[in-house]
């Protein structure tokens, strides 16, 4: 947007004079608001902030965008310059293809209960999530308030399920709240233990569980000093990160973190990589996920661990028969918000299978 502004000023505006152009921009090409009420409300808006001399440029330059914005647009790789450089970069052969994912808003995913009945309206994906169009209200599909299903995106149901966890199986969920993850691991009738350092989230956790009338055992505490007793079959730890994957839903994720931001979640990454090894009896599993699209917390975190004695335990392709797409050379789960366009995408997420070193 701001490539196409930038040709019909002939000098650069105040910022927050360009804030207000960049909105009508917006309004005018990505939103279908109608000309006369895209300029209207920002010459509303700029006279309301006492910029009432640029009311007049504002008009002109929106009024132009109305009428050749198509023309205006030609030849800009709208893609590319929709994304901060260092994310194009760092995502590599893949940028072209996530972008697309920028342009498409997200569905409504549920994950039902077992034996629960989809509310209607919806598609049943290969994966078992079932899909509403962008803009349903769970709390209004019925079977909401007897617990029959939960919100997750397709891709973020992957992990437990990748999982594959036994009844009566003792498995640590780590980073648990809001409990899209721990509710598919108590579905299965193991005995899960929840841990969540924030309090707040905590109790959205339990909020959760108890509409959904699952029996989980909460800790509120870190991960990286907590551990259970006796150990755990299995971990799924659902770190920190950068949330890059969830761009079609936070838009802002890709314009306020910084390379930074993704190296200082790495470290912290590592820690609770090798905190869940404490928490593993020998040869337990651990499955390693994050909402994130950098290498830097998917793939190199993995290389990280094994050089610290984690073995690596691929997925196999009959594990990932409903989303082969996701499985990567290395036996990874990958996916990223330009997958399955026809059915309207899904979140980027990375998730391994490791096992505890010396077990
Ligand atoms: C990505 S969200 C987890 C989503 C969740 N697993 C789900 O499927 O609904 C990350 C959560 O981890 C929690 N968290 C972050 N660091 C933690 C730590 N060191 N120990 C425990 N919880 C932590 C955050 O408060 C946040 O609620």
């Amino acid at each position: 947007m701001t490539e196409l502004l930038g040709p019909l000023l002939r000098r650069e505006p105040p910022a927050p004079v360009r804030c207000a152009l960049l909105m009508g921009v917006a309004q005018l090409r990505h939103l279908n608001t109608p000309p006369h009420a895209a300029v209207a409300t920002i010459v509303s808006l700029l006279r309301r902030r006492g910029l009432t001399p640029f009311a007049g440029l504002a008009n002109a330059v929106l009024r132009r965008v109305a009428r050749e914005g198509d023309t205006l647009g030609e030849g800009l790789d709208e893609e590319r310059l929709d994304v901060p450089s260092w994310l194009w970069s760092a995502w590599g052969d893949r940028a072209r293809a996530i972008a697309a994912g920028l342009y498409r808003e997200a569905p409504l995913d549920l994950t039902l209960k077992p034996g629960a009945d989809a509310p209607p309206g919806g598609l049943l994906l290969p994966n078992g999530s079932v899909r509403y169009p962008a803009g349903t209200r769970v709390t209004d599909l019925p079977g909401y308030d007897e617990g029959q299903f939960w919100v997750q995106d397709a891709a973020a149901s992957m992990p437990a399920r990748l999982l594959n966890i036994q009844r009566g199986q003792r498995v640590v969920d780590l980073c648990a709240a809001p409990g899209g993850k721990t509710a598919q691991l108590a579905s299965t009738g193991a005995e899960v233990i929840a841990v969540e350092r924030e309090p707040a989230r905590a109790a959205r956790l339990e909020e959760n569980l108890s509409r959904l009338r699952l029996d989980v055992e909460m800790v509120v505490a870190d991960a990286a000093d907590w551990r259970p007793r006796p150990l755990a079959d299995a971990v799924l730890l659902d770190a920190p990160c950068s949330a890059t994957g969830t761009f079609r839903r936070h838009p802002d994720v890709l314009w306020i973190k910084r390379p930074r931001d993704v190296l200082a979640l790495a470290e912290g990454q590592d820690r609770l990589i090798d905190a869940a090894g404490e928490m593993l009896r020998p040869d337990g599993v651990l499955l390693y996920a994050v909402c994130s699209l950098q290498d830097e917390e998917g793939p190199q975190r993995v290389a990280a661990a094994v050089r610290r004695g984690w073995r690596v335990e691929p997925f196999s392709e009959s594990e990932l028969a409903a989303m082969p797409e996701a499985r990567t050379q290395e036996g990874f789960f990958r996916t990223h918000p330009g997958l399955w366009p026809e059915r309207g995408g899904m979140d980027g997420f990375f998730a391994a299978r490791l096992r505890r070193p010396g077990g």
